[in-house]
């Protein structure tokens, strides 16, 4: 077979395809307005399940499932142009309009912010790389840091929430379903653990280490390594240092940072005791309001989709179809729920950009429910 003339088969296929596709894509505007008409949602699943199967049995069997594929994306494709057809305002993206009017409005300096542990702790760090002149509150445990925002007791509060190598914080992602807040800063720190102990201590002597969970993770061929001592976990590092510090045993030591081995008169036994070099902690900077501050280049969204096959494929390929990248991808288990989760979405995408508000608005009406989470830059 001649190569050269197959080609110009499919050149000559080719410009049917992509003519008849524009004029699908007509055809499909002129349903967003007919739709805009009547108040009707871009979706309607029973609609493409009819195109579905008429394309597919005109298909033939040798080609059904090849076509359906093309046809999930001919859809995907439709809608997000609808969706940017339709320029009506939601709830949301009036709520976004009205935050984003003071382009002037800058990071305070100065702010009353709730921490978790005590001085010392990772966040109390992330806090200090936020602000030039924090004054600082802290707060057992992360539910009481939410608490502080929502209450107006502090204006911001500092949460960690993802690992490089432990990976996500589940406890911050499950709390942020019952809490009111925005997402205005994220911060990256690099994470270096030691285990400290009382002076005079050998590595030899310790029975038993102290940390908090992502520590002990992020250390865990420390601890294999070391079989015989025990783990006893506790709500943040800096607090696991206090405690060894106040106990008066030569057998206990805490995973925690250089900084509370200064605070709190402790001795290192060994330095970066974490797995890998290149461990990283983001912490986020919650308020109780939106706040978007110029330069914000991040969005985060916490989703819950209908339960039926392909509704998060369809979630991905709105975000897809614009070029937007999604940079992290989260699921929950909805307590209750029988293997349902809830997504949330981290994406490289600013409400400055209309692009990305038509994305949003298209969200918002395809899923069951959405909470926009904030739109942030990274220090
Ligand atoms: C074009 C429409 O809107 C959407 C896109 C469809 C398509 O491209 O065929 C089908 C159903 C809707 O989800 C429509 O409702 O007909």
């Amino acid at each position: 077979m001649d190569l050269n003339a197959v080609r110009e088969r499919i050149n000559a296929i080719d410009d049917q395809i992509v003519d008849l596709f524009v004029e699908r894509m007509k055809a499909s505007a002129d349903v967003a307005s007919a739709k805009a008409e009547k108040n009707l949602p871009v979706l309607d699943l029973r609609r493409e399940q009819a195109v579905l199967e008429k394309v597919m049995e005109r298909g033939g069997e040798e080609f059904e499932i090849y076509i359906n594929k093309l046809y999930q994306t001919i859809f995907d494709i439709s809608k997000s142009y609808q969706a940017g057809l339709l320029t009506k305002e939601t709830a949301l993206s009036e709520e976004i309009l009205k935050n984003i009017a003071d382009p002037h409005m800058e990071f305070p300096r100065k702010a009353v912010v709730a921490c978790q542990g005590v001085e010392g702790s990772y966040a109390a760090r992330a806090c200090d790389r936020l602000f030039a002149l924090p004054s600082k509150m802290y707060f057992s445990n992360f539910e009481s840091v939410f608490n502080a925002v929502e209450s107006g007791l502090c204006r911001y509060g500092v949460l960690p929430i993802e690992n490089s190598s432990a990976g996500s914080v589940t406890e911050v992602y499950d709390l942020m379903v019952r809490h009111k807040f925005y997402i205005v800063k994220s911060i990256k720190l690099h994470i270096s653990h030691a285990l400290l102990a009382k002076p005079g201590v050998k590595l030899e002597d310790v029975k038993e280490v102290v940390s908090h969970t992502q520590a002990l993770q992020q250390c865990s061929n420390f601890l294999k390594a070391n079989p015989n001592i025990k783990v006893t976990i506790f709500e943040n590092t800096a607090t696991a240092a206090k405690y060894v510090a106040e106990s008066g045993r030569t057998d206990l030591a805490a995973l925690s940072s250089t900084d509370c081995a200064k605070l709190y008169g402790l001795h290192v036994l060994q330095d970066g005791v974490q797995n890998n070099e290149n461990n990283y902690t983001r912490f986020i900077c919650i308020a109780k309001n939106m706040e978007i501050y110029a330069g914000s280049n991040r969005i985060s969204l916490m989703l819950s989709l209908d339960h039926r096959p392909g509704s998060l494929h369809e979630m991905i390929g709105k975000f897809a179809c614009r070029g937007i990248n999604l940079c992290k991808l989260e699921s929950r288990p909805i307590p209750g729920k029988d293997f349902e989760f809830r997504f949330y979405f981290d994406l490289d995408g600013s409400v400055f950009s209309p692009e990305t508000m038509t994305v949003l608005k298209d969200i918002e009406q395809a899923a069951e429910s959405l909470s926009f989470l904030g739109c942030y830059s990274e220090v």
